[in-house]
C-alpha cells in the first residue's frame, strides 16, 4: 500500500502523553513518511484510540508498534512489533510475540506485521528496565545486527537509545553491517542537525520526545532528512 523501502522519518506518538489538535495536524502534514504510535509504560486501549482518530484525519500512514496485548486493536496501516535482542528475559523477544499469535492468530494479516528486532542502548530509560536488558559492547550491537539480519530475516533492527542522542560512529558501524535488514535509529534527537547526522547512517530516523519539548524544532527534522 505504501512504500516502505523510501521511508526516511518518522514521528513516535505516545498515547500516554497529550498533545494539541494544532500538533497533532503540525505532525501529520510535516512530510514525515508515517506515524508509530507506542510507548513503554500506561499504554491503554483508550488511548490508542483516541490517538489514532485524532491522526486518521489525515492521510498519513500510521503504525500501531505494539506495546502490550491489551492496546492491539484494528485499523492501523501496519503493525509493528518488538523483539527485544538485548534483553535477558526471552519473555521479551520471543514468548508475548507467541502469545499474541496464539490469541491473534486468524486475524492477523501478516502483510501489514513486521518484525523490528531491537537493541536497546540507554540504561537509564523506561524501556531498558521494563524489560530487563543488559548493555551490549559495540561488537555485541554487531553481533545483534548480523543476527537479525542473516539468521531472523527481519525487515528492520533498531537501534534504540529512548531519551538520549546515541553514538554516531557505533550507528555507523551497524549500518555498514546490514545489507537487507533495515536500520531503525531512535533517541534524543532535538534539532535538524542531529536528524541530518544520524540520517546519514541510519535508513530511518525516528523522533520521539522532542515533539513534547520543543515541536517547532522537532517539525524541521523532517526536512533535514529529506534533502
Ligand atoms: C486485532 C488485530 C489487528 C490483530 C492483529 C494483531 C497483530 C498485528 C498481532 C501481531 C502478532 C504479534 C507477534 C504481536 C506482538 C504483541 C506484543 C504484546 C508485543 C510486545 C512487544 C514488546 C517486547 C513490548 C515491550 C517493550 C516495548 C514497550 C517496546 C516498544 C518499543 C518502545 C516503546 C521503545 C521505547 O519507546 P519510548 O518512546 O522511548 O518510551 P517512553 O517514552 O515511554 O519511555
Ligand atoms: O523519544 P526519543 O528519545 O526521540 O526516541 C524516539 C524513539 O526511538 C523512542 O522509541
Ligand atoms: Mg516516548
Amino acid at each position: 500500500m505504501y512504500n516502505i523501502d523510501n521511508w526516511k522519518h518518522i514521528f513516535k506518538l505516545d498515547p500516554a502523553k497529550e498533545l494539541s489538535d494544532e500538533i497533532i495536524g503540525a505532525v501529520c502534514e510535516s512530510g514525515t513518511d508515517a506515524i508509530l504510535v507506542g510507548g513503554t509504560d500506561n499504554i491503554t486501549l483508550d488511548g490508542v484510540l483516541h490517538l489514532l482518530s485524532a491522526v486518521r484525519k489525515y492521510t498519513v500512514p500510521v503504525i500501531l508498534e505494539i506495546s502490550n496485548m491489551e492496546s492491539i486493536t484494528p485499523g492501523f496501516d501496519y503493525y509493528f512489533v518488538p523483539m527485544v535482542l538485548n534483553s535477558k528475559e526471552k519473555k521479551w523477544s520471543m514468548d508475548i510475540q507467541h502469545e499474541a499469535i496464539m490469541e491473534y492468530g486468524n486475524m492477523i494479516n501478516w502483510q501489514e506485521v513486521f518484525a523490528e528486532g531491537y537493541c536497546i542502548m540507554n540504561e537509564e530509560s523506561k524501556v531498558f528496565q521494563w524489560t530487563d536488558c543488559k548493555l551490549p559492547t559495540q561488537d555485541e550491537v554487531i553481533a545483534y545486527a548480523q543476527l537479525a539480519e542473516n539468521l531472523l530475516h527481519l525487515p528492520f533492527f533498531y537501534l534504540e537509545y529512548s531519551g538520549t542522542y546515541g553514538d554516531e560512529q557505533l550507528v555507523r558501524r551497524v549500518s555498514q553491517s546490514l545489507n537487507q535488514t533495515k536500520l531503525i535509529y531512535g533517541g534524543g534527537i532535538t534539532n535538524k542537525e542531529q536528524a541530518e547526522k544520524m540520517a546519514e547512517y541510519a535508513d530511518i530516523i525516528v523522533v520521539g520526545n522532542a515533539l513534547y519539548d520543543n515541536p517547532k524544532e522537532a517539525l524541521k527534522t523532517v526536512q533535514a532528512v529529506k534533502k
